[in-house]
């Protein structure tokens, strides 16, 4: 039997509340079913889709398995919240694969998994999204756009004709063009095409990862512009990629759209409606 070892990381332990009830409840009927109803249950054997389609996986807590309550450490998922925001995002995933390499039980995949926004025409809200890549949307510099190099020029002086930017006038050069690295990490094509089969509902296509939620109409126009592939941003997804990347294991981002990105509007929230897709989405794919 091939050992599967699935680490997955949200932000917030509500995100991973809802997954874990994915995990380890049985579908709800009809009378029994509650938006709100995302408490951690006790852990069951079960298979799925992402832990390998083997009986005997097991969902525990990364705390569960440090007590070695799981006699089956062969076939797991564990689910973790590491914090919100890309470096947080990064160093808890690193920690967390670290510590399960040192306890000899390396993780075999990496899913970053929690709630988005959704870029209003490409995903609504409710959705579940998976991504094709995890882009550091803000990893670059700024430039002058056209309007501003006139008063930039005035008042620095004219920017270097080769400098990155100068001459396009864009307002953001991404990290590639400074030469500093890449801001995108692909998705592990086989881990993908796995989710998307579990989840043949969710909307497939990039996902931006920003240390801001876009709270702007401006702001998201312009995402929207330089990045027409984009189905959602959140603030986690591309730092537990990198984590993910430097430990050579697969990855990929999930997400499930709790508002629009767009002017701040914290009225339009849906989060009962996003934990609700993040536990199904959990369910279909792992449980
Ligand atoms: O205060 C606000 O206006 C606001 C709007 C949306 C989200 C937040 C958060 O603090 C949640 C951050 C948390 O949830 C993920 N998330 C959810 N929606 C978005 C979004 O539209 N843009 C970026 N991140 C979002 C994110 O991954 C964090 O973990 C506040």
């Amino acid at each position: 039997m091939t050992a599967t070892r699935l680490l997955i990381v949200t932000a917030v332990e509500p995100e991973a509340a809802a997954l874990r009830a994915g995990i380890t409840q049985p579908p709800p009927t009809a009378s029994s079913a509650s938006p709100s109803a995302h408490a951690a249950a006790p852990s069951i054997t079960h298979h799925g889709a992402v832990a390998g389609a083997q009986p005997g996986t097991v969902s525990v807590t990364h705390a569960e398995a440090e007590r070695g309550t799981h006699a089956d450490a062969s076939q797991v998922v564990h689910v973790e919240a590491v914090g919100v925001g890309p470096a947080a995002a990064a160093a808890g995933t690193a920690r967390l694969i670290a510590l399960a390499e040192a306890r000899g039980e390396p993780y075999t995949a990496v899913i970053s998994a929690g709630i988005a926004g959704g870029f209003v025409g490409r995903t609504e809200v409710g959705a579940t999204v998976l991504g094709t890549r995890s882009i550091a949307a803000d990893l670059g510099a700024e430039a002058p756009t056209q309007a501003e190099a006139p008063t930039q020029a005035e008042a620095t002086g004219p920017a270097e004709p080769t400098e990155p930017g100068a001459a396009s006038g864009r307002g953001f050069i991404p990290i590639e063009e400074l030469g500093f690295g890449s801001s995108i990490v692909a998705a592990d094509a086989a881990l993908l095409k796995m989710l998307s089969s579990a989840l043949p509902y969710a909307v497939v296509g990039d996902v931006l990862t920003l240390a801001t939620v876009t709270g702007t109409a401006a702001t998201a126009a312009a995402l929207r512009a330089r990045f027409p592939d984009a189905v959602a941003e959140a603030m986690e997804g591309y730092g537990v990629a990198i984590a993910a990347r430097a430990a050579g294991l697969p990855f990929v981002e999930l997400r499930t759209i709790s508002n629009p990105v767009g002017p701040r509007d914290r009225a339009a929230w849906r989060l009962g409606e996003a934990f609700s897709a993040l536990t199904e989405a959990a369910r279909k794919a792992c449980g």
